[in-house]
């Protein structure tokens, strides 16, 4: 069943109503906006990896009860140019686009030194920036979309404000609404036709690691450099030949471990003088950091092999079992307390009441479970007591779950969450889900009669 939500759909001419089942609390009136891959071929061309599809956008609408659903491709030069040859024409992250075996040699020819085109397909994530809202993958391009008809308005290329290759999907939205992101620049000079607040030399100049996500506290940002490296080098090389992905630049060095820098947020922003370090682990997604009592507390999903080591902790804050550990070589070597774990189960994408708890002290984390890769649950976390919470329906594949707090709540976790369901047998095999954050019970369903393919991250537009 779960293969459904990676088939490619058309997009929708208007909105198509939604047939409610419960209650949708009356204040739940606006948007949920969400990215995902929506077309997984062009032609007899299939894209090979499961975040290379063509950016499709999806609307569930709110409003006195009802429910909409709507969704449109993003015409970004990704898709049209692949419409208009009914081929792949620019390389995705795993997928390399081959040259038109139309085009005479000449052309071909100067296609190769022109180099290949960096993708634009914004599939990963849509949020505002001012009154606006941009669609976004990982690369320089990011796209204005009308969030009311969902229109692609314009491709805005960053490299004409900032000295980026690429920046996260997951940038952070200050209490004043200034946006933080990190990026890499393979390059020495960081333009200054924006703020830059901090940079942080890689500790490999050729290999910069792979990031897609970073922390945020009131004071600091919290950078981990893991050891899943892009090798300039092959990228340079292999960029113009044939067959060659982003994928293929990847690596992973076995002998570093993993860094943690501490970088102070003023714009002055300097890096931490202590070397903080840990096992080798992959990380996609930071779940919230905050400052308590001199410390910073990280929290964040990964996967590893843990070790332990010997010597004084340095943590003396009484409801964490995560150690900090001084070296005579001046380093910290840190070790984790384990909030979640489970054999062939994940707990990832994951949600917090951002707008109130981003940064400060928190109890509860929400996210998708997976089994063996599959999403099949949505699991709430106490961080604090390590409490779970579970919504699980049988055929079910959730998204990502937002949440949306209640106007006036007092309590962290008073609100709502928000996921997208797909049920492939159902008679309407799709659904949006509104559920009691607090004791993850359903409130209401919205079914619409179309499957709707996996979505990755998005934003509730109130
Ligand atoms: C929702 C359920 C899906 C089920 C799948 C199971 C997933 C398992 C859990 C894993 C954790 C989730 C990770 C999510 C990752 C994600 O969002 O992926 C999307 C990321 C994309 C499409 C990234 C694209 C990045 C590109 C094109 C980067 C390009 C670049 C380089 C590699 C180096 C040079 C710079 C540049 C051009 C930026
Ligand atoms: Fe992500």
């Amino acid at each position: 069943g779960y293969r459904k939500i990676f088939e490619s759909v058309e997009e929708l001419t208007e909105p198509i109503p939604a047939k409610i089942t419960g209650v949708v609390p009356s204040w739940l009136g606006g948007s949920l906006l969400r990215m995902g891959p929506g077309l997984f071929e062009v032609g007899d061309e299939p894209f090979h990896h499961m975040f290379d599809g063509l950016a499709l956008v999806h609307k569930f609408d709110l409003k006195n009860g009802q429910v909409t659903y709507y969704r449109k491709f993003i015409r970004s030069d990704s898709y049209v140019r692949a419409m208009t040859e009914n081929r792949v024409v620019i390389t995705e992250f795993g997928t390399a686009a081959y040259p038109d075996p139309c085009k005479n040699i000449f052309s071909r020819f100067f296609t190769y030194f022109r180099g290949a085109e960096v993708t634009d397909n914004c599939l990963v994530n849509i949020y505002p920036i001012g009154e606006d809202f941009y669609a976004v993958t990982e690369t320089n391009y990011i796209t204005k979309v009308d969030p009311d008809s969902l229109e692609t308005l314009k491709k805005v290329d960053l490299c004409k404000y900032l000295s980026v290759n690429g920046l996260t999907a997951h940038p952070h939205t200050d209490t004043d609404g200034t946006i933080y992101n990190i990026g890499n620049c393979f390059g020495k000079n960081m333009s200054l036709k924006s703020q830059v607040v901090v940079q942080l030399p890689s500790s490999e100049r050729l290999k910069p690691s792979y990031i897609h996500s970073f922390g945020m506290t009131d004071n600091y940002f919290v950078f981990v450099e893991q050891p899943v490296k892009i090798n300039l080098l092959k990228f340079l090389t292999l960029w113009n030949i044939r067959g060659a992905t982003y994928m293929d630049c990847f690596e992973s060095n076995d002998s570093m471990g993993t860094l943690f820098h501490l970088t102070t947020k003023d714009p002055a922003g300097y890096l931490s003088s202590h070397k903080f370090r840990t096992s080798a682990f992959n990380l996609f997604h930071h779940i919230n950091a905050y400052e308590d009592e001199g410390y910073v507390i990280v929290d964040l999903f990964f996967s590893t092999t843990l070790q332990e080591d010997q010597g004084k902790n340095l943590v003396s804050l009484s409801y964490t079992t995560a150690t900090a550990v001084l070296h005579s070589d001046g380093t910290i070597w840190l070790e984790p307390e384990v909030l979640f774990s489970g054999p062939r189960q994940a707990f990832e994408f994951p949600q917090i009441n951002y707008s109130q708890y981003r940064g400060k002290k928190y109890s509860f984390a929400y996210g998708l479970g997976l089994t063996h890769f599959i999403p099949d649950r949505i699991v709430k976390l106490n961080v604090q007591t390590k409490e779970t919470w579970v919504w699980q329906e049988e055929e079910c594949y959730p998204s990502e779950p937002l949440f949306v707090p209640t106007p006036g709540a007092t309590e962290e976790d008073d609100g709502v969450l928000l996921s997208v369901v797909v049920k492939p047998g159902a008679e309407r095999p799709s659904f949006l889900l509104i559920l009691d954050a607090m004791k993850l019970t359903e409130l209401a369903r919205a079914d619409v009669n179309t499957i709707i393919p996996v979505t990755l991250h998005g934003t509730y537009k109130p």
